[in-house]
């Protein structure tokens, strides 16, 4: 089954008919998906059902043994993360991936240096004037950021040092300090209490709606998918089990039997 949607506008991110095994294991089955500017994509499932196998291959860190992934109508089955990442896709991980040894201002404009622009560490150690206007507009960027983000105040501490809850906050800071056209989010909410997790998803939502980008999200938390989400895909063993709005996935009598049933009680 796939679940592509062929309306305009085009879809930013496009995975078609995309197969990956493992062994004998079919961690993906024949999944399409689309993504168009704007909108936030659940994906949801049980474990084992292929959801970060299917982040992998959108972000490139995995080649499908079949089908085929296009951004921006680009095919970049064969692009590595790197070139995707240049080319405006951002992804955050299930486990944390700051430098903590960083302050949490640093993180954020260390995610805007491969613009580079600043001749290298010679124009580091000599302070070239060129190299201190970019770090002026990327600090400013940064502290852009963290204020929208309801981070404020916390651009000097170490990001070792943050709770977790304000640590996923500073890794979706982190994301979009350049901005991204489309962000895949693995877990954002895990270990985040319920009013982190309201501002994670005031940021996403602000995220789609006035900067048009395209979100899909792996979480766990159904509540949390639900309410901000304007579309969710429902994989199991590696296949889309369903796709529709929040409330018919809700209502879908097989969604509930494989996932919701156990996940949302
Ligand atoms: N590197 C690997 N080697 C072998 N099998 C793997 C590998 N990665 C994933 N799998 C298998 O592929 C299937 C899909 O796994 P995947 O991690 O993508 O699921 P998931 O939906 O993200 O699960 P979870 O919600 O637990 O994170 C599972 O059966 C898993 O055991």
């Amino acid at each position: 089954m796939t679940s592509t949607n062929d309306a305009s506008p085009q879809p930013v991110l496009r995975a078609d008919r995309v197969g990956v095994r493992f062994g004998g294991v079919r961690a993906l089955d024949d999944v399409s998906l689309s993504l168009r500017p704007g909108e936030i994509c659940g994906l949801i499932g049980p474990n084992g059902a292929g959801k970060t196998t299917l982040f992998d291959v959108l972000s490139g860190i995995r080649r499908p043994d079949e089908g085929r992934v296009r951004l921006e109508g680009t095919d970049v089955t064969r692009r590595s993360p790197v070139w995707r990442a240049r080319h405006g896709m951002r992804r955050t991980f299930q486990r944390q991936q700051l430098f903590g040894q960083l302050t949490v201002a640093d993180n954020l404009v260390v995610a805007q240096e491969w613009h580079g622009g600043g001749g290298g560490l010679a124009a580091d150690l000599l302070g070239a004037p060129a190299r201190r206007t970019y770090e002026r507009e990327r600090r400013a960027r940064a502290a852009e950021v963290l204020r929208a983000c309801g981070l404020d105040g916390l651009g000097d501490v170490y990001a070792a040092a943050l709770p977790v809850g304000r640590a996923r906050m500073v890794e979706l800071a982190r994301a979009v300090a350049d901005p991204p056209r489309v962000l895949l989010l693995d877990e954002p909410a895990a270990g985040t209490t319920a009013e982190e997790s309201r501002q994670l998803a005031s940021v996403v939502g602000r995220l789609s709606e006035q900067e048009g980008c395209a979100v899909l999200l792996v979480e766990h938390d159904v509540a949390f998918v639900m309410e901000v989400s304007t579309r969710i895909v429902v994989l199991d063993l590696g296949r889309v089990l369903a796709e529709g709005t929040p409330a018919e996935i809700h209502a879908d009598h097989r969604v509930r039997e494989a996932y919701l049933g156990t996940a949302a009680g």
